[in-house]
């Protein structure tokens, strides 16, 4: 059976898209995932997203597999492509510039841009150490600047999940870290039982911050969105940087946002079509 897809990236972070609109199974399985996103024997990714029908009254829902198979709840820049996918899928018959899309990880609403940009409505961040997961604080409590020994280093470490688990730790300069070893060593700590994405964070200035990321999964990637939500959040419960900031990535910048209003955060950036295939 041939299966189109299109590969989108959102700053670098790169995803094959592909359109199960006609079923709610992926018509792809997590070990062909692993092949497809391999960059030397596959088409190169780091992950597999499908557009399904809508669950729960959505208008669509996303599921996607990491580049090693395992399958998250959310994905920031994901469903940036995604909404820019739907959008191409959909043509002249579009009639709407914003979607409701169920995750794994909660209700998720992208909205195109007249300025070709996406603009997220990302949802409550949950702070719990229950709901990030983590047994690195009772269950009921906040996880805010709380000591972690990675690699024979104490870290300062906060939590947050945003449809996914985020572990954030403040750093003089980022360029330093040496996340390839380090990376993993946080992802598979016993402190998180269903593993976890790394932000190292530097605060250039209160609305500037420049973040590199190891994700869970994935290992290094050029820019996370979940990422990059859940580290505003961190900032601003540490006092270390306002409620609107631009995250600079590796693969370019990200406008983020906690509204004081509603409590949600909201994200904004790009989504790039880059080509189509069939595989
Ligand atoms: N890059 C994504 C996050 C993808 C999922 C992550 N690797 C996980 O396992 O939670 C983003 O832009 O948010």
């Amino acid at each position: 059976m041939a299966i189109e897809f299109t590969k989108y990236h959102g700053l670098g972070n790169d995803f094959i898209l592909i359109d199960n609109r006609l079923s709610s199974l992926p018509v792809v399985t997590p070990e062909q995932a692993i092949k497809l996103c391999d960059r030397h024997f596959g088409i190169g990714a780091d992950g597999v997203i499908f557009a399904l029908p809508g669950e729960n009254g959505t208008d669509y829902t996303m599921r996607i597999f990491n580049s090693d198979g395992s399958e998250p709840e959310m994905c920031g820049n994901g469903i940036r492509c995604l909404a820019g996918f739907l959008a191409d899928l959909e043509g002249e018959s579009r009639n709407k510039d914003s979607y409701r899309i169920h995750t794994l990880g909660g209700v998720m609403t992208p909205q195109l841009l007249s300025n070709g940009q996406v603009k997220v409505d990302m949802g409550l961040p949950k702070l719990l150490a229950g709901e990030i997961p983590t047994t690195l604080a009772p269950a009921e409590e906040k996880v805010i600047s709380l000591p972690l020994e990675v690699a024979g280093k104490t870290w300062d470490v906060t939590c947050v999940n945003m449809g996914n688990p985020h572990c954030i730790t403040f750093v003089e300069d980022v360029a330093a870290i040496e996340l390839e070893t380090i990376g993993p060593k946080f992802e598979h700590h016993p402190v998180f039982p269903q593993r976890i994405n790394t932000e190292f964070m530097q605060v250039v200035r209160h609305d500037y911050l420049k973040m590199r990321v190891w994700e869970r999964g994935a290992g290094i990637t050029l820019a996370c969105g979940t990422g990059a939500c859940a580290s505003l959040v961190a900032g601003v419960l540490t006092g270390k940087c306002d409620r609107t900031a631009t995250i600079e990535l590796p693969g370019g910048p990200l406008q983020i946002e906690w509204s004081e209003i509603d409590q949600r955060v909201y994200m904004t950036g790009p989504a790039q079509k880059v080509f189509t295939g069939k595989l």
